[in-house]
């Protein structure tokens, strides 16, 4: 599958590239949550992340609808919202959002920041937490995202990898 948990990056520093943008949000907008949902990570751990707009990135991030070019087709809307490959070279760290969905920066549909935060913990290496608090719980809720901080079980899942 794509995202085994147990694999992890070489290195503490990480480039990512925003390849294309969801006709459903402002281009800044997209760029803050993006920005937002790696500090959640960076945030506890020595990992760095910089923003590539040109070149080959660790974490290329697109949305795409349907077949949009690897062997895991979108669903249309609902159903998959995103997935991220885990750390590897070439698609490894990669993440891709549905376009059938309705992203945003706030409550309206799916939250960008929350999903992607989510993703780019498999990303990072990470599969699902069973606690129903975890931010790498497999199931999206909406929780308000002002001042969101990693629930205590996501810290020890990425701090057991990169702490
Ligand atoms: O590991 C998986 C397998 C199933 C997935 N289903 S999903 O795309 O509908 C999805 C479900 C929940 C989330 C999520 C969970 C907690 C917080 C934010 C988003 C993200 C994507 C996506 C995914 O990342
Ligand atoms: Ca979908
Ligand atoms: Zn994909
Ligand atoms: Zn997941």
């Amino acid at each position: 599958t794509i995202y085994p948990g147990g694999l992890k990056w070489p290195t503490n520093s990480l480039t990512y590239r925003i390849e294309n943008y969801t006709p459903d949000m402002s281009n800044s907008d997209v760029n803050k949550a993006i920005e937002k949902a790696f500090q959640v990570w960076s945030k506890v751990t020595p990992l760095k992340f910089t923003r590539l707009t040109r070149g080959t990135a660790d974490i290329r991030i697109s949305f795409g609808a349907r077949d949009h070019g690897d062997f895991y087709p979108f669903d249309g809307p609902e159903g998959i919202l995103a997935h991220a490959f885990a750390p590897a070279a070439g698609i490894g760290g990669d993440t891709h959002f549905d376009e059938d969905e309705t992203f945003s920066a706030g409550s309206a549909g799916y939250n960008l920041f929350l999903v992607a935060a989510h993703e780019f913990g498999h990303a990072l290496g990470l599969s699902h937490s069973q606690d129903p608090g975890a931010l790498m719980y497999p199931i999206y809720s909406y929780t308000d995202t002002s001042n969101y901080a990693l629930p205590r079980d996501d810290v020890r899942g990425i701090q057991s990898l990169y702490g």
